[in-house]
């Protein structure tokens, strides 16, 4: 960076000072915070995500969003060039650009972090930021520091996506790295397409009992903007978008996060909605879970989760491989042995797993947040990972891919019409329609759609895929939660000492009682679940574990 670069970039950071008091820090989602003092923090995230394209000479995106974070609030993430999220290792980098205090503080930061990743200016691509916002109304002015951060970097271009969702942003990321289409018609269009790929080839004589109309609970966020798109060119799919934002607050009462943590229904639905499929989606459109109004319960729901979408994606994807299986033990000569994984955390109903294993795949645990989920789902040719609270995709291996149109293209001269050659398409269109990038409702909404016609499954059969063990959450204010150390994926504290062995002690008290603690890391507290074989015995062991740790870790 010579003298110049380095007197504009000192310019314009004097525009924006941070705040004072405030400790900022890129958690499991980027920053957040109430809008109104993140000018400084998006700004310089606007630096690093163009340091972070000249780095990886690639396109790199930068979301401003707070998810389903009170409309007040706001956030800013950045996604790598394969659309994932940030590499773990320049979070610590963020950290201390966000809470460098002045601008030469700022300055002196950058220069040793290039200095350190080898960052060259001259001769390469030069930096290009995808720029993405959600509907909240903080959204316009952040997305004028983060441009001004952009081009703070000499040479750097900021691009304007405009209002879409977080999955929608890094789609376009990935895509446009891969040199492919990559607009918002774009996604569209693969979205809808693949959508009717699989429609068209769902088996004779399915039957239509989920043809009926299913209703959205839009979250009053992007989604619903999106949807109502979506919903002029789709067919094959009967939907009504509630809370699309036109008169409700974005997450006030509604939405994915509300409706999983709550149980109850979102705002606009009612006893008259009983017994329909209904989703919601979360603020920025990257969770969705499922639920059914229950009759004469004063707004109590049945809700399916993510563990049941990843229930519902990993049986079909396994129905379409041992159709091609069998293809192979015919002796066909390309064969191929895909492996299929399932990716959950500590937080997945214990019920899913054992479902799951039962159903012959092979289940891993990793640590909450969805950057650990996605890292392990990549080790697989196909890897399907869901958190429960509806966070999660399919990832396809580009080997498999690779074999999968080859397959194609064979049994297409040498089986038309065959079923091995349905399921290589069906796989082929999944691959499609999911977000392999992240997380997305959209898509993640009409793979659930298509998957329920193809099986003739109503939601309450889909439901009774297994029944869910009673559990409970609470969370413990305590002095210092990073004093909790856990091990094997979060089920285990190894510090405070003794703390794990006297929870192992309360737990083997409840028949298949399970419960572990960790730290959040979006929240100043603890957080403790229990599961059970009853709903009271879940809430008890939850609240012994809840006064263990207080006693362990001492509350405020
Ligand atoms: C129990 C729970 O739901 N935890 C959530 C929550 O993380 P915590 O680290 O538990 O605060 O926010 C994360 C980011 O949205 C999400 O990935 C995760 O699943
Ligand atoms: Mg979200």
């Amino acid at each position: 960076m010579n003298h110049q670069q380095q007197s504009i970039l000192l310019d314009s950071a004097a525009r924006f000072p941070p705040p004072q008091g405030v400790k900022f820090s890129y958690g499991t989602s980027g920053f957040r915070a109430e809008a109104s003092i993140l000018e400084s923090t998006v700004y310089r995230v606007g630096i690093l995500a163009a340091l972070r394209s000249i780095k990886t000479q690639a396109v790199i995106g930068l979301m401003i969003t707070a998810s389903h974070n009170h409309v007040s609030d706001n956030g800013v993430k950045i996604a790598d060039p394969g659309g994932e999220m940030l590499s773990q290792q320049w979070e610590p980098f963020a950290d201390s650009l966000a809470n460098a205090s002045d601008p030469e503080h700022l300055l002196q930061l950058i220069l040793e972090f290039v200095k350190k990743e080898n960052i060259q200016f001259e001769g390469g691509k030069g930096a290009e930021v995808l720029l993405g916002r959600d509907t909240r109304p903080s959204g316009e002015s952040l997305l004028e520091a983060a441009k001004q951060g952009i081009r703070s970097i000499v040479g750097a271009v900021a691009v304007d996506m405009g209002v879409v969702t977080t999955p929608q942003l890094h789609w376009m990321v990935r895509a446009t790295n891969k040199g492919e289409k990559a607009s918002e018609h774009d996604y569209f269009d693969q979205l809808i397409s693949s959508f009717r790929c699989l429609l068209d080839l769902i088996p004779q004589g399915a039957q239509s009992s989920n043809k009926e109309k299913m209703i959205v609970d839009a979250a009053n966020g992007v989604g619903g903007l999106k949807l109502e798109v979506i919903k002029k060119s789709i067919h094959g799919l009967n939907f009504e978008v509630r809370n699309t934002g036109k008169e409700g607050v974005l997450n006030d009462g509604v939405g994915a996060d509300f409706v999983q943590k709550e149980k109850v229904t979102p705002y606009g639905f009612s006893t008259a909605d009983v017994g329909m499929r209904c989703a919601s989606l979360d603020g920025d459109a990257d969770r969705l879970v499922y639920f059914t109004v229950l009759p004469n319960s004063s707004g109590k729901i049945e809700l399916v989760d993510g563990d049941k979408i990843l229930s519902l994606f990993a049986l079909f994807i396994k129905e379409q491989l041992s159709i091609l299986e069998e293809a192979n033990n015919k002796k066909v000569n390309n064969s191929y042995e895909a492996h299929l994984g399932v990716v959950q955390t500590a937080y997945a109903n214990g019920a899913s797993t054992d479902y799951l294993k039962q159903a012959g795949l092979e289940v891993v645990l990793t640590p909450t947040g969805v950057k650990y989920l996605h890292e392990k789902a990549a080790d697989f040719d196909i890897g399907v990972y869901f958190e429960a609270n509806g966070h999660g995709t399919i990832l396809f291996s580009s080997n498999f891919l690779s074999w999968l149109d080859v397959r194609v293209n064979e049994l297409g001269s040498t089986a038309k019409g065959s079923e091995q050659l349905k399921a290589a398409l069906r796989l082929l269109a999944v691959s499609k329609l999911i977000n392999q990038a992240v997380g997305d409702a959209l898509s993640g909404l009409f793979l659930v759609e298509a998957i329920l016609q193809h099986m003739g499954w109503s939601i309450h059969k889909w439901n009774e895929l297994y029944n869910d063990l009673p559990s409970r959450q609470l969370k413990v204010k305590v002095v210092d939660r990073t004093a909790v150390v856990t091990a094997n994926a979060e089920t285990e504290v190894v510090s405070p000492p003794g703390i794990q062995e006297a929870i192992n002690v309360l737990t083997a008290k409840y028949p298949r009682g399970r419960c572990f603690i960790r730290p959040s890391g979006t929240e100043d507290v603890v957080r403790v679940y229990a599961e059970a074989s009853r709903q009271q015995a879940a809430d008890d062991l939850a609240s012994s574990v809840a006064k263990l740790t207080d006693q362990f870790l001492g509350s405020h």
